[in-house]
């Protein structure tokens, strides 16, 4: 019998991020290999402290954590970091002591390389953040696209607006060249977007129940969830917050959870649509040759069962 699914996440910690890293650590299914770290909610050398951080409070030092790109893959150093959405600590404002650990010497593109070299087809990597260190990957190695188990993506707004503006979903716009380089690169690709983790919410009274709980991922959890569910209400009015990150997660773990389309996805890298991710189904046939003609399929998730992925999400938050 196979054995629980490798996966790499790599993360932006970020609040919805360690909530899917826990989730993650307490699922049987999977194995955690190792986390990479790359910019986004926070810049990355906080986001490779908050890692560290995690793990050491998961009590999982054994998990490597490797570092991953300061800049986007054309070198880009005008980062849009979330902090107003995670706080400026990354992790809801709490001030947490710097970790005792360090990460490895490897970047995180040098780690992905050699993990799915050394488990050809194995490993699934989970891209929480912006997509440059698996698009560095793929221009590292010519055979990571095919070395690589899946890789599955939290990102884009398919046909729906995005939530950076009414174009771009955030991971998609922190790296547009990096997303078209993974879209394209022919490697078993799943994108998990916000038309889909817009219909996961954790509610004020989920939350609750979370807090009474007393697992030790619920209980810190529950420290720092305030100033994800502060944004939530003064962006959309929701009386609770998305499961963005988990959601994805899940996806890795029971892709059952959600069902998908198959075809080519396109990311615009300049202009007022810069980071707006299109899917084209392959139905119809252009008369004329267009960017998405000879390009590979990916998948596309369409629709979740919410109710499912919440529950799971909580009972594993839980019963830690
Ligand atoms: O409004 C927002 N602007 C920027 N980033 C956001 C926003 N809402 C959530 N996220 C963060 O970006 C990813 C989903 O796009 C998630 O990781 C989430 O934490």
């Amino acid at each position: 019998m196979a054995g629980p699914k490798k996966i790499i996440i790599d993360t932006d910690p970020g609040i919805d991020d360690a909530m899917a890293i826990f989730v993650a650590l307490n699922s049987p299914e999977v194995e955690v290999i190792g986390l990479t770290t790359i910019y986004g909610n926070v810049y990355t050398s906080l986001a490779t402290r908050n890692a560290l951080h995690l793990l050491e409070v998961a009590g999982r030092i054994d998990i490597p954590v490797a570092e991953g790109s300061h800049v986007t893959i054309t070198k880009g150093t005008k980062l849009r970091i979330a902090d107003f959405v995670h706080g400026v600590d990354g992790l809801g404002n709490q001030n947490f002591p710097p970790p005792k650990g360090k990460p490895i010497k490897q970047s995180a593109a040098e780690f992905f390389v050699e993990q799915a070299n050394l488990y050809p087809g194995e490993v699934t990597v989970v891209a929480l953040g912006p997509l440059t260190n698996v698009a560095m990957a793929i221009q590292l190695d010519p055979l990571f696209s095919k070395n690589v188990g899946e890789i599955v993506i939290l990102g884009g707004a398919f046909a729906v607006n995005g939530n950076v503006n009414p174009a771009a979903e955030a991971n998609i716009f922190g790296d547009p060249d990096a997303a078209d380089i993974v879209f394209t690169s022919g490697a078993n690709v799943l994108a998990v977007g916000i038309n889909v983790t817009h219909q996961v919410v954790l509610t004020d009274d989920d939350r609750d129940i979370l807090a009474k709980s007393n697992g030790k991922f619920s209980d810190y959890l529950c420290k720092i969830l305030d100033v994800y569910f502060s944004y939530h209400r003064e962006a959309y009015s929701t009386k609770g917050v998305y499961l963005h990150d988990p959601t994805a997660l899940l996806a890795a773990v029971n892709p059952s959870l959600l069902t998908y389309a198959e075809g080519a996805v396109r990311v615009q890298t300049i202009g007022i649509t810069r980071g707006l991710a299109i899917f084209y189904n392959k139905q119809k046939r252009f008369g004329e040759v267009t960017e998405w003609s000879d390009k590979p399929s990916v998948k596309v998730a369409v629709t979740v069962d919410a109710p499912r992925v919440v529950k799971l999400v909580m009972e594993r938050l839980m019963s830690s």
